[in-house]
């Protein structure tokens, strides 16, 4: 049987990457993986978790076929591999990273697809990104903006195939949520 692709989407500062970091052993003992994103980021700002390049060899390894799903949001490029059609065929679930934005092609090409939206109370959030430092107070705010165009279209568009994940509380409990959420016996 096929693996499932969960695409993992919320605002800017949610606690994707914080989440993803914090559930990486135990959803490896289940047997998911989490993709490694190749993004237009220098690799200093990227951590381990994706693969920095720059903006020509993005467009290039675009070109040789390199990504299962790309987009571009706040002024960068971001892709994943297709090693994921090979680990999804090989009955492996794969966790992704995704974008909100992108969620429909995602959807085109991966109808199966498992939508999990991370959320997390607005001022909370601006709290969160200023804290977090990555980027300028007007970037952040610009990010900010950019989640109202979403979030209230999301929830009218999907519905059933969703779920809804707060991490507004401690990432301990969104961790156990996530992991109860993916277990097929508790579902
Ligand atoms: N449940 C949580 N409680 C408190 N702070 C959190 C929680 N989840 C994430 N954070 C913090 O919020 C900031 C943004 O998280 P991050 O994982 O970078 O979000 P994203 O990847 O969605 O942009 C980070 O500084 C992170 O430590
Ligand atoms: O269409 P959107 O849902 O807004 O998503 C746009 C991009 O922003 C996030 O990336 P990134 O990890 O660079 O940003 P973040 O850590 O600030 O979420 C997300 O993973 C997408 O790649």
């Amino acid at each position: 049987m096929a693996g499932r692709l969960i695409y993992l989407i919320g605002p800017s500062g949610s606690g994707k990457d914080s989440l993803l970091d914090a559930a990486r052993p135990r959803l490896a003992e289940r047997g998911c993986r989490i993709v490694r994103r190749v993004i237009t980021r220098s690799a200093e700002a990227v951590g381990e978790a994706a693969q920095g390049v720059s903006a020509e060899q993005f467009v290039a390894m675009q070109a040789e076929g390199a990504f299962a799903l790309s987009w571009q949001a706040n002024g960068l490029s971001y892709g994943i591999p297709t090693d994921i059609d090979a680990w999804l065929a090989a009955g492996e679930d794969v966790l992704v990273n995704g974008s909100r934005a992108h969620l429909a092609q995602a959807r085109e090409r991966y109808p199966a697809l498992l939508v999990v939206l991370l959320s997390v109370d607005q001022a909370a959030l601006r709290q969160r990104l200023l804290a977090r430092g990555r980027e300028s107070v007007a970037d952040i705010d610009a990010r900010l903006a950019r989640n109202a165009r979403f979030t209230a279209q999301l929830l009218a568009g999907m519905g059933a195939g969703l779920l809804v994940l707060d991490n507004s509380g401690p990432l301990e409990h969104t961790v156990e949520c996530l992991l109860r959420y993916l277990d097929p016996s508790a579902r």
